[in-house]
């Protein structure tokens, strides 16, 4: 318990600010006016300062012109309205699109466009004249994930001609049609079973991107099928693989799995987001965790949010009792069918539904602009017996909000020695300072909260790229 004293601000101390300063300012939306723009707020974004500040993970010195890509792609980013690249663009980009052909492996903090940089190596190798031939493949660990990189690769992609892109999901592609497309994003269990059945020729492929690389690799889960995958794919495939978070075990694999690659690695202190204020609630116990939800909803009017809980069953349960509590809520977790599943994330993304209730197979790379805050109601654990605080998903998870300079607020929820000691060993690790919360002091609750999310709200509409650069 002295640890997380150690690391945590008290109760009666300040919040930690979040980022960006108090002062400044908040552009307009190019895209949706600057109507929407509320001036009565203090706390103001803008993405070209965060972007002008050294050691921000959005900090560069070049423009995309600069990094040599081709007419067509730069008018795609322009158009979604990027105007610069991140850190993670700027100094892999060039990397990647070197020749002769070079293995990757970039780490970077969630948020921080690490799509787009693979996106456009895959854009600028592939001949998109060749429209059946599969030339880049693209693997993530969850079909929602596939699906959100398949809409980027259309979007960046937009002024390309006549782009196919195929989802190789379950479901998505009819047992007796060959996969027909310039580039195939997938999930690895799919994209194995397309490969045995001889519909996905694999033969011409330039270029294999993991995404969540280190969870796609990890050999207690997909690093199998992954293996399995390299297998068919010609020697001579750029393989790039990326992620916010590769521990230790994982990285000699990835290595092996992509030789001689370049690296952008990460230290632990450097992997959380500023721009999200890290909270906990100390909880009487694990009954209570359940009221103290309903209480934090009731007084507050949050964006979107993320409630992340340990089993599909709790998942359930919980949305059962906020709805007959009059809230409404979404859940999506494992044993719903795709193309529901399709759905029940579109809504959330659209804003049709606020609060998404769901388990681990959404904390990896789902990018909702609009989701002000994460809520752990289970702290994740890992290894046999889930004994193991989980470090890497806690991460991926309160990364589902601060996206690319915008802020919000992540609260875990604490109730028992376990608990507490598995969020002390989490903020230990990346030398977070977690800002306490108390149950009996929901003014003081509401303010915290209040006093980092009165930002983000000042644009409920804050479409995804939306944010205006000077
Ligand atoms: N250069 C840019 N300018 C403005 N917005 C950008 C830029 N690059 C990416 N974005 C936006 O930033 C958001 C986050 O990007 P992305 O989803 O690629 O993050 P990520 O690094 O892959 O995060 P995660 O680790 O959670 O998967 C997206 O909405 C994306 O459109």
């Amino acid at each position: 318990m002295a640890d997380l004293a150690s690391r945590i601000t008290k109760p009666d101390e300040e919040p930690a600010p979040a980022a960006p300063a108090a002062e400044t300012k908040l552009d307009g939306d190019e895209e949706v006016g600057s109507a929407l723009v509320d001036a009565t707020y203090d706390v103001e974004i803008k993405l070209s300062d965060l972007q002008n500040e050294e050691g921000n993970p959005l900090y560069s010195v070049k423009s995309f012109e600069e990094l040599g890509l081709p007419k067509s792609i730069n008018d795609g980013l322009l158009a979604m309205n990027f105007k610069k690249p991140s850190k993670v663009q700027e100094t892999a980009l060039p990397l990647m699109l070197a020749n002769p052909p070079r293995n990757m492996i970039a780490q970077s903090q969630s948020g921080t466009g690490k799509t787009a940089a693979f996106v456009l190596t895959c854009l600028t190798r592939v001949d998109l004249n060749q429209k059946t031939t599969p030339q880049a493949l693209l693997l993530a660990p969850s079909r929602e994930l596939a699906r959100q990189i398949q809409g980027v690769i259309l979007s960046i992609g937009q002024f390309c001609g006549d782009l196919t892109v195929v989802a190789a999901i379950p479901g998505a592609v009819a047992r007796d049609t060959k996969v027909e497309g310039s580039i195939v994003v997938g999930t690895p269990g799919t994209v194995i079973d397309l490969i045995k059945r001889n519909q996905f020729d694999t033969k011409n492929l330039k270029v294999l991107v993991i995404d969540e690389a280190d969870n796609m690799l990890d050999m207690q889960g997909l690093g199998d099928q992954c293996l399995r995958v390299k297998q068919k794919i010609p020697r001579t495939t750029q393989i790039l693989l990326f992620s916010a978070t590769f521990p230790d075990k994982v990285m000699s694999f990835a290595e092996k799995y992509a030789p001689s690659a370049n690296q952008m690695r990460l230290k632990h202190n450097d992997l959380t987001v500023k721009g999200i204020s890290q909270m906990y609630m100390d909880c009487p116990d694990q009954d209570k965790k359940y009221d103290i939800l309903c209480k934090l909803y009731g007084l507050m009017t949050i964006g979107s949010s993320v409630i992340f809980v340990r089993t599909r069953e709790s998942a359930d349960e919980i949305k059962r009792r906020m709805e007959s509590d009059g809230h409404k809520v979404s859940v999506l977790h494992g044993a719903y069918e795709g193309v529901n599943r399709d759905t029940l994330l579109d809504d959330f993304r659209s804003g049709r539904s606020k609060v998404l209730i769901t388990t681990n197979v959404l904390a990896r790379g789902i990018d909702v602009s609009t989701v002000s805050m994460v809520i752990n109601y289970d702290i994740p654990m890992k290894g046999p017996g889930e004994r193991e605080p989980d470090a890497e998903t806690y991460l991926h998870r309160i990364g589902r909000t601060g996206r690319f300079g915008r802020v919000g607020v992540s609260i875990s929820f604490v109730y028992d020695k376990r608990s507490y000691q598995a969020l002390t060993y989490i903020s230990n690790y990346y030398g977070i300072d977690l800002v306490q919360l108390s149950p009996d002091d929901w003014d003081e609750t509401e303010r915290k909260v209040q006093d980092v999310l009165k930002s983000s709200r000042a644009k409920p509409d804050y479409a995804p790229n939306a944010i205006k650069v000077d």
